[in-house]
């Protein structure tokens, strides 16, 4: 511990820091949040918020992600952003669940151990079940063996130890599917067969859909922070693989850009950029505003929403909830290739963008539950209370 003169000069500059903050309760209410946690574990270094957008449909869920953040406010801004994400995910697949995400603020080569891990779980278990949270960004099915120690409200953990296991393989699928769906939209084929598709990011979701589309006979450009990861991919298909730099990924004369990195790659630097037909990818939150969206449509680019075509993990994680069952998951991932081409249809019949389409199917069923959810199931005598879900 410092001197008390340190502290109270340090004390002076969190306070200068803490001024600089935006109000929380203001950004709540511009998003519509219901809850935000921070979470701070001096032991393990842990640094988390949990942020829970909307419950109408049943209890949050939505992955963890571990950035080393610059800021608290960029690890804020992005929880919100991801968790109201959710919320839509959750709306389009039809799972009894609502929108939430935790973020750790933290390296994930450097910042990890397992009794970080556990320390999430004392502080997700602590939530109740209002939320449930797997895999994202920078963590792996393995690190939640550690946080399932402590609670039960970890999803996509390893097969062996009970769940569904990695959840980056139905969101590579869906991913597909989604692709597949635009093809026959622009192409008249499902095919991809000799079409070339620019992947931004190739960790755990990007690699799987790099393999899938190599088996389809399409052709990829990798690009990721992490040089060797394209080179392995170089290595194995050095007739079907290119590498590009990660700062033009996004200008690659292409058939298809799949954003499988951060969010916010479409915004107003790289829209005029562009040189695909189509963005269809994993990342959540692909546009940096629903403007963006807006100008993609206007520019003819079509755009498959990411919150629909990335689904396939948060199906596979309302299953394990539900009863783990391999095969409806499968067919319930292979379903957003319908889906994808619906909003396509719905977009050209109505002249809307890709993204308002899908957002008002989302908003139509929301609506419709909650009004369902207003009705009381019954009385409970021997509780003395009203029983039902809403
Ligand atoms: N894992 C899952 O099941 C799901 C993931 N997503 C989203 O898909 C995206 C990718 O997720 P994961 O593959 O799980 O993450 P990951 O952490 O395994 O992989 C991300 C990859 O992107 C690379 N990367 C980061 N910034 C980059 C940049 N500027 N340019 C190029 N590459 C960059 C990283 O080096 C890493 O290889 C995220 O936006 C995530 O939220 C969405 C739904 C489910
Ligand atoms: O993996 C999960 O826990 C839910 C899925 C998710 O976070 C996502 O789709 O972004």
């Amino acid at each position: 511990m410092g001197s008390l003169k340190m502290d109270h000069l340090e004390l002076k500059e969190k306070r200068a820091e803490i001024a600089q903050m935006r109000d929380v309760f203001a950004l709540m209410e511009e998003h519509g949040h219901e809850q935000v946690v921070f979470c701070r574990h001096a032991r393990t270094g842990l640094k988390a918020i949990v942020a829970i957008h909307n419950t109408t449909l049943g209890p949050a869920i939505g992955g963890c992600r571990m950035i080393p953040y610059e800021t608290t406010d960029e690890a804020l801004e992005d929880v919100l952003r991801l968790s109201k994400g959710m919320t839509y995910k959750c709306g389009l697949a039809d799972v009894d669940f609502g929108g939430g995400k935790m973020v750790i603020i933290g390296d994930p080569a450097e910042d990890k151990s397992p009794e970080m891990f556990r320390a999430v779980g004392r502080f997700v278990g602590g939530l109740n079940g209002r939320f449930f949270t797997g895999t994202d960004m920078g963590t792996e099915p393995e690190d939640f063996i550690h946080a399932a120690r402590e609670s039960a409200s970890f999803v996509g953990l390893p097969q062996s130890h009970g769940g569904s296991g990695d959840t980056s393989i139905p969101t590579a699928l869906g991913v597909l599917q989604g692709m597949r769906a635009i093809a026959t939209h622009l192409w008249g084929t499902s095919s991809l067969a000799g079409k070339k598709v620019a992947v931004q990011g190739i960790g755990k979701v990007g690699s799987k859909l790099v393999e899938m589309l190599l088996e389809e006979g399409a052709s990829v450009v990798v690009a990721d922070l992490c040089e060797e990861r394209c080179a392995e991919w170089k290595q194995r298909a050095p007739e079907q693989v290119e590498i590009s730099q990660v700062d033009v990924i996004h200008q690659v004369d292409c058939d298809i850009f799949a954003p499988c990195a951060r969010g916010g790659i479409i915004n107003d630097r790289t829209l005029d950029e562009l040189q695909c037909r189509a963005v269809v990818g994993s990342a959540n939150n692909q546009l940096e505003a629903d403007r963006h969206g807006d100008l993609l449509h206007a520019r003819g680019i079509l755009y498959a929403p990411d919150y629909l075509v990335n689904a396939g993990g948060l199906i596979q994680v309302a299953d394990e909830l539900e009863g783990y069952q391999a095969e409806r998951v499968l067919a319930k991932t292979k379903a957003i290739y319908d889906m994808v081409l619906e909003i396509c249809e719905r977009s050209k019949r109505e002249n809307i963008p890709t993204c308002r389409a899908a957002d008002r199917i989302v908003v139509e069923r929301m609506e419709n539950i909650a009004d369902l959810r207003r009705m009381i199931l019954g009385y409970d005598r021997n509780q003395n209370r009203k029983v039902g879900r809403g």
